[in-house]
């Protein structure tokens, strides 16, 4: 589906630049989700990925994920994240660990290493079906946990902060217009009535 582009990466870097550097604006105020987040992104992860040397994280934010959960499992982790603020309590957060920051957007971030595991939470809202499938590309040879808020309707476009919410059938299609299979899937459960349903993707490229 064709957005514009342009205007929707302005609109949603002003509204992240407006938000306070908290878990809490990683969670679009929704506190309470947290512990359920984190419990199931810890069984999803355990059951699917069997190296733990390595990770990026896309989009961030804060590193409440990191610090929370990939500190407990890897080596090493990489976090890209766009917005300044944000990075920098990264990385004040995650000081004692072995951490590299990229203050630059997923679509810009080159990978230069190989990762055990890509995860990807909360921030394909805010590509383009297009920006989405370049995102994808670059990760081939790595297996990716995409983690993402589900709409009833196909897309769902939010003017607030320029998001995008698909539906799981869109994703399922356009995951495999990527070039990329599904190998599990898990819907988030916990979760209040008035939100959004969140679903788990495992991705692997034939490449891999
Ligand atoms: C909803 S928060 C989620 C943060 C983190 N994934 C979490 O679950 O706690 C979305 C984050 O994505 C960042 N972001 C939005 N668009 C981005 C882009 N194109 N590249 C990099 N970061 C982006 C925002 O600045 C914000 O920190």
């Amino acid at each position: 589906m064709n957005f514009a582009k342009q205007s929707m990466k302005e609109i949603n870097k002003q509204f992240w630049a407006k938000q306070s550097i908290t878990n809490s604006s990683m969670l679009g105020g929704y506190d309470e989700i947290n512990n359920v987040d984190i419990q199931q992104s810890e069984l999803f992860l355990l059951k699917n990925i069997q190296q733990f040397n390595t990770l990026l994280e896309l989009g961030a934010g804060v590193g409440r994920i990191s610090e929370q959960l990939f500190t407990k499992y890897f080596k090493e982790i990489h976090l890209v994240e766009r917005e300044a603020k944000f990075v920098n309590e990264s990385k004040r957060k995650l000081s004692k660990f072995n951490c590299q920051y990229y203050q630059m957007s997923v679509e810009e971030f080159e990978p230069q290493t190989h990762y055990d595991c890509i995860w990807i939470q909360w921030i394909s809202m805010y590509l383009t079906d297009q920006d989405f499938c370049n995102m994808l590309s670059k990760y081939k040879k790595s297996p990716i946990i995409l983690k993402e808020n589900i709409s009833s309707q196909d897309y769902q476009y939010d003017e607030e902060d320029a998001s995008i919410t698909r539906s799981d059938r869109i994703y399922q299609n356009l995951i495999k217009q990527c070039g990329f299979q599904i190998m599990d899937q898990q819907f988030q459960e916990g979760l209040p009535n008035d939100i959004y349903k969140i679903k788990f993707y495992l991705l692997k490229h034939q490449e891999l």
